[in-house]
């Protein structure tokens, strides 16, 4: 273990030196430095600081991307700080993937690097993401974030485009972002948990939509819903 402090490179072999030549505590206080700046160094290296800073980046994007997207469909006026989709839920769920992410890089720090995993996490991301915009853009105003109960005038159904592939291309989409943040940092627990607990909540949300989007759109949509799958795994 080194550490390159004042442009040298000082090892835990020249830290006991260094206590030698300072004197009590203030030899205390520098070596603890040291060595806890080392540590974190060493924590932190490469793997982490490119896993991290992707993750980070990831987050950002979409959350910023949503709220950009939101505010040049539907107007200033009908969109609130909602759009930008971060729940409480959401909120422990991505802090304990963190725990995971620092626990296991921690204790098993060779499992943060099968860069091939971690890289296909990536793509998911990327393609998760690209999913999830085109439904956006697709939809245009009848992509509201919260599920319309009351049919609307503008309110027309959508079939062209990614939804002529998936009816629920948006869902999709953050289905595998989610997952994909989660192989990209590689957490076997998070993987598992969050494709678990977003497969939940689309199962049960998928239904509820369409009661209405059938209210709405009768036959034309029960005759979409038999030619197209939902796009969420095992749920029709
Ligand atoms: C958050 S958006 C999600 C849209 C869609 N479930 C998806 O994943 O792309 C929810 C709103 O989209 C509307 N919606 C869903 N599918 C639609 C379609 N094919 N055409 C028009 N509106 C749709 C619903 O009425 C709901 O108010």
């Amino acid at each position: 273990m080194s550490l390159f402090v004042n442009g040298a490179h000082i090892n835990l072999q020249e830290m006991s030196f260094l206590k030698d030549i300072l004197i009590g505590s203030e030899a205390h206080f520098v070596v603890l430095i040291v060595q806890s700046s080392s540590i974190f160094s060493e924590l932190f290296g490469y793997t982490a600081c490119r896993q991290l800073s992707q993750m980070l980046i990831s987050i950002l994007f979409f959350h910023v991307s949503e709220y950009i997207l939101a505010l040049f469909i539907h107007g200033k006026s009908s969109v609130t700080l909602k759009s930008l989709l971060i729940s409480k839920h959401y909120l422990v769920a991505m802090v304990c993937s963190l725990i995971e992410y620092l626990i296991e890089l921690y204790f098993f720090p060779g499992l943060k690097e099968y860069w091939w995993i971690s890289n296909f996490g990536l793509a998911l991301v990327v393609l998760g993401e690209i999913i999830r915009k085109l439904a956006i853009v697709t939809a245009g105003v009848a992509f509201t974030h919260l599920i319309k109960v009351y049919h609307e005038e503008k309110h027309q159904l959508v079939t062209h485009g990614i939804y002529r592939y998936v009816r629920h291309p948006g869902y999709n989409g953050f289905f595998i972002w989610s997952i994909g943040t989660q192989i990209m940092l590689c957490n076997p627990i998070s993987t598992i948990a969050f494709a678990v607990v977003v497969w939940k909540f689309f199962s049960g949300r998928i239904p509820y939509e369409e009661f209405f989007l059938k209210q709405f759109f009768g036959s034309d949509y029960e005759d979409y819903m038999r030619k197209v799958p939902s796009g969420i795994p095992f749920v029709r």
